[in-house]
């Protein structure tokens, strides 16, 4: 049909995007270990939390993991601020934007090798916080780049796998891990659920 709206497929990651991973675990590592040394969230550098606690003391490393590898840990994440009110947004989208974009919406997460509370808790806390609709846009995967999209919004810096050239742009979204990392131009930023994610959306609208 001539005129037809392309959808265009987005995918938003969930740890450091929509639930505070980084906050649980210091809270957590704090409440478990209250004598040990921590990471405060301003000191945080690079993706992985355990690499950061064993450069402080090699037994740290698997104090902070067995924090997040307990049961109730990622179903007890905090939404990150304006998060569910984006995605409630995201996927009533055309409405306020535009006519001519219309949104393919999906969550895309990547399970903890340890994942045999991560897995099921992950959809726990999407029916929770934004209901049965989008567990049913979930999207588990330990490689991001074999799934074809146009943006993705990820915390993580780096994300590689199978796909050399993944199909998506990948919008870091800023976190505690990642505020200083240096982007190389064209990579692009989302400083948080108040910055302009409708303008990286119309910024891809396919003609
Ligand atoms: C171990 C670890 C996991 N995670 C998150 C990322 C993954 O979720 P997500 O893909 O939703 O961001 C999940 C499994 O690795 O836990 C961190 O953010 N930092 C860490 O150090
Ligand atoms: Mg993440």
């Amino acid at each position: 049909m001539a005129g037809a709206a392309v959808p265009l497929r987005v995918l938003v990651d969930m740890d450091g995007v929509l639930a505070d991973f980084e906050g649980a675990v210091l809270r957590g590592f704090v409440a478990r270990f209250p004598e040990e040394p921590r990471v405060e969230l301003a000191e945080r550098r690079g993706f992985s939390v355990r690499e950061q606690y064993c450069s402080l003391r090699e037994d740290l490393g698997d104090k902070v993991a067995s924090v997040y590898e307990s049961p109730g840990f990622f179903l007890e994440l905090d939404p990150i601020p304006g998060a569910l009110e984006a995605m409630q947004e995201m996927v009533r989208i055309p409405l306020p934007l535009t006519y001519a974009l219309s949104l393919d919406f999906f969550i895309c997460t990547s399970p903890l090798k340890k994942y045999e509370h991560c897995i099921v808790e992950k959809y726990k806390w999407v029916e929770k916080h934004l209901g049965p609709k989008f567990v049913e846009r979930i999207i588990l995967t330990r490689d991001k780049t074999v799934v074809s999209a146009d943006l993705l919004f990820d915390d993580k810096d780096t994300i590689r796998g199978a796909e050399r050239n993944p199909s998506w742009e990948h919008i870091l979204f800023t976190c505690c891990h990642n505020s200083r990392f240096q982007l190389q131009p064209p990579r692009r930023r989302l400083l948080s659920w108040a910055d302009d994610w409708k303008g990286i959306l119309e910024s891809k609208r396919r003609q």
